[in-house]
């Protein structure tokens, strides 16, 4: 029997507040559920804008503690409810002075399985991370939910093949990729880099952007998510570049092993001649 996994995410438009974009969120995680879905992911810091095209102390107040703040608590519950997977990008602070842009992942009865820090960020023009967020520390997980090995690798992260490797080695078959990037800067990037991750790891990739404009800045979010396979095909249309928009696409995941024996990457990579990509 086929081994398809119903897969969904979500690209969204800022509302103003984080009470009615989590509720929104939910709309479309029941939405998902109802379409039989059994996994969905938000974008990079989904409850809140995206406050880093400007460098403000007033926005460390969207930050909360990972798993006990109020956003997973929440999204706990609606895992519970629908059924579903779900992989919640969120400010994170651990401690006073300790602040991560973090994925937590869910499982599908409610389960905190774990979180991904992002380790690679940020601090150009309109995408001023690094005053926000320490670099991720917690390694390269890949969480076993009911649907399968899921791994995240968040936005900036995506330019850098040594962290999609070290998922696939982990053994991800899905890896979701929150983002925020705007029109201008990386639309042509965002056609060629998930993609040839997605060839090069064989493995699924949810790639999720942020769409319109937001009140702290002048981004244009292109929106445009999609899903791509293990051959780097997109898997259905991408979505819109200006509205928001729930995607739910079957990934097959026995495709997965099939591409794998027809191109053995793994067998065929050398790391005894990678010495010096670890160097610093
Ligand atoms: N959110 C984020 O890391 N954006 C950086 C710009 C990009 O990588 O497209």
């Amino acid at each position: 029997m086929a081994n398809v996994v119903r897969a969904a995410l979500v690209q969204a438009t800022w509302t103003g507040d984080t009470a009615s974009m989590v509720a929104k969120h939910e709309e479309h995680a029941r939405e998902a559920a109802r379409q039989g879905a059994k996994i969905i992911g938000f974008q990079e810091v989904f409850n809140a804008p995206y406050f880093c095209q400007v460098q403000e102390p007033e926005h460390y107040r969207w930050a909360e503690p990972v798993p006990d703040g109020p956003t997973v608590t929440r999204m706990r519950e609606l895992a519970r409810e629908t059924g579903m997977v779900v992989v919640v990008p969120v400010f994170e602070v651990e401690q006073s002075g300790f602040y991560f842009n973090t994925a937590a992942v869910i499982d599908a009865d409610g389960t905190y399985l774990g979180k991904y820090r992002k380790h690679h960020i940020p601090q150009v023009k309109g995408f001023w991370e690094k005053y926000y967020f320490k670099p991720g520390n917690l390694g390269w997980p890949v969480f076993d939910t009911v649907v399968g090995k899921v791994g995240v690798y968040i936005c900036y992260d995506r330019h850098f093949p040594e962290g999609w490797r070290q998922l696939g080695l982990n053994g991800a078959q899905l890896v979701y990729n929150p983002s925020a990037t705007s029109r201008g800067l990386s639309s042509h990037l965002w056609q060629l880099e998930q993609p040839a991750a997605a060839v090069a790891n064989e493995y699924y990739i949810a790639a999720i952007n942020r769409v319109g404009e937001e009140e702290y800045g002048d981004n244009d979010f292109y929106g445009t998510s999609y899903f791509v396979d293990p051959r780097g095909q997109f898997v259905g249309e991408t979505a819109s570049d200006k509205s928001e928009e729930l995607v739910v696409r079957d990934l097959d995941f026995d495709l997965i092993e099939e591409v794998r024996r027809q191109w053995a990457f793994y067998r065929d990579r050398r790391p005894d001649a990678y010495e010096g990509l670890v160097q610093p």
